[in-house]
Formats: structure tokens, sequence, C-alpha cells
């Protein structure tokens, strides 16, 4: 899978900055291996000793979400469809608030080791498993995605081996994750998220410059209808409209950034409970630049190709590589800057592995090496075909990563929210809640997946019109339903935009684990056992801040 010839591959250049970005991130992960406290505690790994600052913490949140399938599929997005989906900047607002003043300072407060221990506390051991498992579930997805898609990247633009750059990203993220602990993480994460702003920012500086400036390419942009308005559609089932993204999206961001082990990890090594909160809404610029990049790259790319897209010209055969397929068409005359956009690719998924390695290990207590080794076992055998499409397909790719968190990361959230807004509610009650949201989730999910197989396979060509989806709602992407069949009954439920599904899933735990904790009764006084575990965290936090001053010696890390 290569790109045609008339594209320049990559120079030496480009080779030595891309791995300049794998050494200093090798370096990073050695020089926290042997530096502090040596990571011979389990409380320097997983928590940086609690001893980080609040920007440093922020830039290594807004990195953990944000891998290349957000970079390459967000621009291809918008070149396609317009700026609709820049509305989901509004969910930021209420999906880092309520973490910031609800999450945040009640599980610092409980002084947690893992996020999951808050379900235990409140409900009891089943309750914290089925959590965890469901987490594990969740990161080993979604890094498989993430992991993939530079991988793929590389190997268009230089020829690489696939399963190899897959297994090279692996192998430098596991060493540095194992070596350098949870420090080591959010500073590879601050280096690879400057890489990553100027990657992208490097791409659109000379992409406006070859449109003919930044007066034309607006001229282009608008007249091409790619700057959309905002779209008030109350139909659920349009994928993109400001309800979908501005208040859907606030639950996919409270799953992301109010009970997310990586999300609450980071909250939980800051020095205190106020540079936590800080951290979180520092987030909120550090996201926005971050989805204003990829906006604008979308934006750049119609720019200079209008309505001639390469993949109308034949000169790529899928989406997925329009981003790559630009990126190398503007910046052959300048080496160096497509090593930069890989190291730019890179960089964002190697931030994402990375967090989810170290938060994988927190939750499991086996040491990052084992499981980055069954990672690395697992993603070195043969796909199945069917797995080959999902993966090899961009706009799949992103929609998975954002559906993989409203479907699993959905029913988390509703678990967490059962807990902590509901004193009535019981084990029974959120183990049934759990599973009946899942069941909901993947129902839907896979459904709708199935329901809209035969038409996403189909590549529709863009037609010289405005193709923006406020003229238009029945575009969805680069799948186009028939106008006339509106969906209804189950099909309805199929077709609901992948925006609500964290939504959805929640408030159906939260629904089916009342309804459950009603039926099976007596409680034991769960209002007062917040309470208690308030009361009691209290003491012991005033208690571990004084262990914390004496030299620790707890126990070694695992
Ligand atoms: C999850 C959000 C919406 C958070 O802003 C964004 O970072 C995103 O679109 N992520 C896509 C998934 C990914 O890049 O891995
Ligand atoms: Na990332």
């Amino acid at each position: 899978m290569h790109l045609v010839d008339s594209i320049a591959y990559f120079t030496i250049i480009d080779y030595v900055i891309f791995a300049l970005l794998l050494v200093a991130s090798m370096a990073i992960g050695l020089y926290y291996a042997f530096t502090g406290g040596r990571q011979r505690t389990t409380q320097e790994f997983m928590y940086a000793d609690r001893s980080m600052k609040c920007l440093p913490l922020s830039l290594s949140l807004m990195a953990t979400f944000q891998s290349a399938v957000a970079i390459i599929g967000t621009p291809a997005e918008v070149y396609a469809n317009g700026t609709q989906y820049w509305f989901i900047g509004c969910s930021y607002i209420l999906g880092l608030l309520i973490p910031a003043h609800i999450f945040i300072p009640l599980f610092y407060r409980l002084h947690l080791t893992s996020v999951y221990q808050y379900l235990e506390l409140r409900f009891c051991k089943a309750v914290r498993i089925c959590g965890t498992v469901t987490f594990i579930f969740q990161m080993v997805i979604y890094m498989g995605v993430g992991i993939y898609t530079p991988a793929l990247a590389l190997n268009a633009v230089t020829g690489f081996h696939l399963w190899g750059a897959v297994l090279a990203t692996g192998l430098v993220c596991t060493l540095y994750t194992a070596l350098g602990g949870l420090k080591a993480v959010v500073w590879t994460d601050v280096f690879q998220t400057v890489v990553m702003f100027t990657g992208q920012l490097a791409v659109i500086i000379v992409g406006v410059h070859q449109a003919g400036g930044l007066s034309d390419a607006w001229v282009k942009v608008r007249d091409g209808g790619r700057i959309s308005g905002i779209d008030l559609n109350p139909d659920p089932t349009v994928r993109h409209t400001f309800w979908t993204l501005g208040v859907g999206g606030v639950f996919l961001m409270l799953s992301l950034y109010g009970v997310n082990q990586a999300q609450v990890q980071r909250y939980l090594s800051s020095r205190t409970e106020k540079e936590a909160v800080m951290s979180c809404y520092m987030v909120f610029p550090c996201l926005q630049v971050a989805l204003m990049l990829s906006c604008l790259m979308g934006l750049v790319m119609y720019a200079c190709y209008g309505n001639n897209s390469p993949l109308e010209q034949q000169y790529i055969t899928s989406k997925d590589q329009m981003v790559l397929y630009f990126v190398m068409d503007m910046l052959q005359n300048f080496p160096g800057l497509p090593g930069l956009f890989v190291a730019c690719l890179f960089s964002a998924s190697l931030s994402t592995i990375s967090s989810a390695f170290n938060s994988l290990a927190t939750v499991t207590m086996v040491s990052t090496f084992s499981a980055g080794f069954h990672f690395w076992m697992n993603s070195s055998f043969k796909e199945p075909p069917f797995i080959t499409f999902i993966f090899k397909n961009v706009v799949f790719r992103f929609k998975a990563a954002l559906s993989i968190f409203g479907m699993v990361g959905g029913p988390l959230l509703g678990l967490f929210c059962l807990g902590i807004f509901f004193p009535c509610a019981n084990s029974i009650g959120a183990v049934i809640g759990l599973a009946a949201g899942l069941v909901m989730s993947f129902w839907v999910g896979i459904g709708g997946f199935l329901s809209r197989m035969p038409s996403s396979v189909q590549v529709l060509p863009l037609n010289s019109t405005n193709t923006v989806p406020a003229a238009s709602g029945n575009i969805t992407g680069p799948a186009v339903i028939d106008a006339a069949s509106r969906p209804v009954g189950l099909n309805g439920l199929y077709s609901l935009s992948y925006m609500w599904y964290s939504a959805l899933n929640s408030s159906t735990v939260v629904l089916i684990g009342l309804v459950i904790s009603f039926m099976t009764g007596k409680k034991h006084g769960p209002e007062e056992l917040l309470i208690v575990l308030y009361t009691y965290t209290e003491e012991r936090n005033q208690k571990t801040q004084l262990d914390s001053q004496k030299p620790s010696n707890s126990s070694a890390r695992t």
C-alpha cells in the first residue's frame, strides 16, 4: 500500500527526525529510571510520588486520548463534511467542569490507588472486578486502534513493514513506560505533544501558502461550503449536530476525563487537590488547540484540492491516505517536514499507548512489561479479514475509537454515577446495571455497525455542490443513507448517532441499577457510608501526609 510514485519518499533527514523522536522518548524514560527515587516504589511508579505540577499534567491529560486516529481522522471528516465536527469543542466545557468539581474532589480525598477501588469502597469487591475488567477491555481495544494507525501511515509513506512498525512502537513504548513510570509517561507526553502540534502546524502553514495565502484559502473553503453553521436538528440519528456533539459529547468527555483510570491517575498524582482541579481546567485550552489544528488541517486540505480530491483523481485508494497524501504532496520540497509529520503521528499514538500501558499496569498491578508483552504477542497475530477491514478504513477507526469510548466507557461512567449520585443503589443493582449497559451498548453499537455496513464500504465521490450537513442531514460521512428511508423501530435505535452512545449506555446503567436496587431492597445505610468514607479517608490522608514526610520504604515495584 504505497502512495503513488510521483510522491517523494522519505529522505535521510526524515528518517533522522523520526528516529530522534523515538530516541528522545527513550531518553526521557531512562532519565526517570535513574533519577528521583529510581522508580523503586509503587508510589513513584504509578503516581509520580504525587508531586506533579499542573502544566505537564494538563498536556498529558490531553495527549492520552488524542492519538494519530484524531490527527488523520478529523481532517478527513472536515474535508468531506465541513466544520460541523468542530462543535464538539462545546462539550469540553461541561465535560471538564463536572470532573473538576465532582469527580476529582471525591477521588482525590479518598486517596485511592486505582479509581476502581472506589467501586469496592462504595459497593463491594465484585463490582470493582467487573469495573476493572470492563476498563481493561476498553483500553486494549483502543490501544489496538491507536497503535495501528501511525504504523499504517509509516507503511504508506516509506514502505516500512506494517507489523514491524507496530512492534517498534510497542517496544519503545513498553520500555520507557516500564523503566520510567508515570513521570516518564507524563514528560514524554509533554515532549510528544510539542512534536504533535509542531508537525500539524508545519503542514497547515505550508498548505495555506500553497493554497495562495490566507485570504485565498478562506474564499475557497467558504465557497466550497466547508464552513458549517450550527446545526440544531434535534434528530438523534444525524451523526453530527450541535446536540449530538455538544450534549452527547459531554457524556463522552465524562467517561474519558471523569472516571477513566488513565486520567484519574494523573489527577491523583498532583501535589494538591487544587492543582489537580487546575490541571483539569488547563486541559480545556489544550484540547481546543488540538481540535483547532486538526480541523484547520481539513480546511487547508480543501483549500488546496477543492472537490478534486486525490481520491477522486485515483492517486490514492482510500480516505485513509488523504492526509498523508496531502502531507507528502505539500511537503515534498521541504526535506525533513514529512519526517516531522510522521513523528507527529507517532507522538500522538505513543502518548496514548504509554498512558494506556501505565493505567493498565496500575489496575492489574502487574508490571508494565507483562502488560506490554501480552499486547505485543497479541498484536503480532495475523488478524482476521474482518478486523483488517475495520482497521484499514480511517473513518471507521475514528468512529471506532469514539464508539469504544461510548460503548465501554459509557457503562463505566454509569456505574460510577450510580455509586456517587444514588445512595440507595446497592451492589446487585450495580452489577446488573453494568451488565445491562454493556448489553445495550453492544446491541445498539453492533446493530448500528451492521446496518450501516453496505453503505460504509462504498466510497462517495465528492460532488461539486455544497455538501454541508446543515443543508443535507442525510449525509453521514462517507456513506449516504437513503434520504427517503427515515429509520423506524429498531432501525431507529441502530441509526442512533455514535455521539450519543455514552449518554445512552450510562443512563441505562443508572436506570437498571436503580430498578434492581429497589427490587432487591434493604440497603445498609449507604447514605451514611459516603460520610463514613469521607471521614475515614480524611484521617488517613492526614496520616499519609505525615508518613510521606518520612523517607518512604513502601513495597517495591511489582
Ligand atoms: C476524544 C476527543 C474527542 C477528546 O477531545 C478527541 O481527542 C478525539 O477525537 N479522539 C479520537 C480518538 C483518538 O484520537 O484516539
Ligand atoms: Na496521544
